[in-house]
């Protein structure tokens, strides 16, 4: 049986648990790093799970999933540094953190692998993109992404397209929950009571996604159908085209990847 600490357990962590637990994980085989007492006991009753500190957590386990800020990751990488050794396996996935960085805190040898995941892995349908760090090899990226495969999909990527990737994908289901708030608050400011708006957004949403993936025809095509000539459709484009929405979704991401870049710069 292989040991998983979890250290950091705030949204990401406890959705990473909770998704390797549904994938039949045994309880017994995941240690979570937490030092808020409350919080603690309240994984432990939920999850079945033991939860000590960072060191006993991380000290045996063959991985070690580092899921607190970036702006904590030099702290804690302090504090584990003399406790792990080469053959362990270090999944970061913290927003803006180099391997190199990692690698520096770190005795020579240990495996660093950095991972940008997403929320909907709490519905098995995260999106994970995985980089090997300097002594990583093959077979312990593989190591990653069978952990993180049982929660949705994972893509090998350079770690140059790190930053690019957590505009689009780590923050990207934000801007689509920003999307929908809009389309509901426009349902109900055209009069429609607010739980049919937010049935009709959702479905909406999902059938969408559906037609994106299974039929695999490009977006444009699949928005130039639905957009009748002299109809509804293109009266509403035409608004998006006025208020620069595609615009606004570019500096939008360029400025997440900007501040990605900050987080690695340490600020
Ligand atoms: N949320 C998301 O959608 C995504 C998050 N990420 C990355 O995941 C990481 C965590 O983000 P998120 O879960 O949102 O943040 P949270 O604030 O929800 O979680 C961070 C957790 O780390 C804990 N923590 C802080 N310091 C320590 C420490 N020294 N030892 C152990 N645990 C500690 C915090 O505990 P306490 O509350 O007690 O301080 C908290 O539970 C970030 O690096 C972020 O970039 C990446 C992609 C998506
Ligand atoms: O907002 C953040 O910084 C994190 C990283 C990607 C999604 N959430």
């Amino acid at each position: 049986m292989t040991n998983t600490a979890i250290i950091g357990a705030g949204v990401m962590g406890e959705t990473l648990l909770s998704g390797l637990l549904r994938a039949g994980a045994d309880p017994a085989s995941l240690l979570v790093g937490e030092k808020r007492e409350a919080r603690a006991r309240e994984l432990e009753e939920k999850y079945g799970v033991t939860v000590v500190s960072n060191v006993e957590a991380a000290k045996g386990a063959d991985t070690v999933a580092l899921i607190v800020k970036p702006q904590d990751m030099g702290a804690v990488l302090e504090e584990l540094a003399d406790h792990l050794a080469p053959g362990q396996l270090v999944v970061s996935l913290a927003a803006g953190i180099t391997t190199a960085f990692i690698e520096s805190h770190l005795a020579d040898g240990v495996s660093v692998v950095r991972v940008m995941p997403n929320t909907p892995a709490l519905v098995d349908e995260g999106m994970f993109a995985i980089s090997p760090g300097s002594h990583c090899d093959q077979a312990q990226l593989d190591v990653a992404e069978q952990l993180l495969s049982s929660t949705g999909k994972v893509l090998q990527i350079p770690e140059k397209h790190q930053d690019a990737v957590t505009a689009i994908s780590g923050s990207g289901p934000a801007y689509i929950f920003y999307v929908v708030e809009s389309m509901v608050e426009s349902g109900v400011h055209l009069g429609l009571p607010r739980a049919t708006a937010t049935e009709l957004v959702i479905q909406t949403l999902f059938g969408s996604a559906k037609m994106l993936r299974e039929t695999g025809t490009h977006p444009t095509v699949l928005r130039e159908q639905v957009t009748s000539p002299a109809g509804t459709t293109a009266a509403a484009i035409r608004e998006l085209e006025v208020h620069k929405v595609r615009a606004a979704f570019l500096s939008a991401m360029e400025a997440a990847r900007d501040r990605s870049q900050e987080l690695a710069a340490g600020s």
